[in-house]
């Protein structure tokens, strides 16, 4: 579980600014909670307050009951195992020079010791990459030779190669086109049903955040301005700046995504029937790999 407490989080500048104010958050053991809110209103900020990359000024965090408050040594490297972030942008977080394959195998090594290239390494970096969808063809290839939604597998399964039990996701969809985000949501909802992990998923798209989340935190200008199940901010949003953000979901003859109790009993997408849905674009743009350019290996 993890356990943001009336946390305040200021830039130092100058001109110091603050950023997060007060603000309380929980992340059960086991669920999905989204964090909305506009661009600039405070949530990469708290993203990274969570697992300790950026100071709080006052207030506690606690993860699975210990503090992580400002950590150091051995606390932030067990926090580090713990809980993992995952960016919008994959491509910067992999090293360009490196195969999909031995950068998967680098995060376990971290996590286990073994080095890169152990049959433990190589067996665990398959297991992940299998688990999270990348064509094994991928393995060998380098990151500018795969696709977004590709690529954003591969950071799910660097997060996973530590044995996270909490994933803090940070507009992880937002770049992706429609119907691989769908890939990517289907993906996540797997995981966290599979291996019990607890997510915190960040974005500023509401129709995605009602299809993955059960509880929800509306932030603005710093602050926590509504929270509660996902079901009773969609359905009845009690802050006048939740309505506005709803107001702007846009619809396309109906919610893109159904919300998550809706869909318990619903299986995720196959590949087809994404193709057929409505919202899908044209097949030549559905996360199709980046053609290899010759003589590059
Ligand atoms: N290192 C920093 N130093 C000073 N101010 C910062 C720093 N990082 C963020 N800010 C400011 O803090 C505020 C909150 O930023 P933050 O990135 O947390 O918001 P956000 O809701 O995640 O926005 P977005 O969706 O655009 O990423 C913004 O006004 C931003 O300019």
């Amino acid at each position: 579980m993890l356990e943001l407490k009336a946390i305040d989080v200021t830039y130092p500048g100058p001109p110091p600014f603050t950023a997060v104010r007060h603000v309380d958050l929980t992340v059960a053991s086991g669920t999905t909670v989204g964090l909305v809110g506009e661009s600039g209103s405070g949530k990469s900020t708290i993203a990274r307050a969570a697992i300790g990359l950026t100071p709080v000024t006052s207030g506690t965090v606690t993860l699975d009951g210990k503090d992580v408050t400002n950590p150091r040594g051995r606390t932030l490297r067990e926090l580090r195992r713990t809980a993992q972030l995952v960016f919008q942008d994959p491509y910067a977080s992999l090293n360009p020079r490196m195969e999909i394959a031995m950068a998967v195998q680098e995060a376990v090594s971290v996590a286990s010791g073994e080095r890169i290239g152990s049959a433990h390494c190589v067996r665990r970096a398959t297991e992940l990459l299998d688990r999270t969808g990348v064509p094994r063809a991928a393995m060998i290839r380098y990151p500018h030779q795969l696709s977004g939604g590709q690529l954003q597998r591969v950071s799910i399964a660097r997060a996973l190669a530590t044995e996270a039990t909490m994933l803090i996701l940070d507009e992880v969809t937002a770049s992706l086109d429609v119907s691989v985000q769908a890939r990517i949501l289907n993906l996540l909802r797997e995981l966290q049903r599979d291996l019990d992990i607890s997510m915190l998923y960040i974005s500023h798209d509401l129709s995605v955040v009602r299809y993955l989340t059960d509880h929800l935190y509306v932030m603005r200008h710093g602050e926590i301005v509504e929270e509660g199940s996902s079901d009773v901010v969609f359905g009845s949003p009690q802050h006048e700046y939740t309505r506005t953000l709803l107001a702007a979901v846009p619809t396309m003859g109906g919610n893109r995504w159904r919300s998550r109790r809706e869909h318990a009993s619903v299986p995720p997408l196959s590949e087809e029937a994404e193709r057929a849905a409505p919202v899908t674009p044209p097949a030549d743009s559905v996360e199709a790999p980046t053609p290899v350019p010759r003589g590059t290996r």
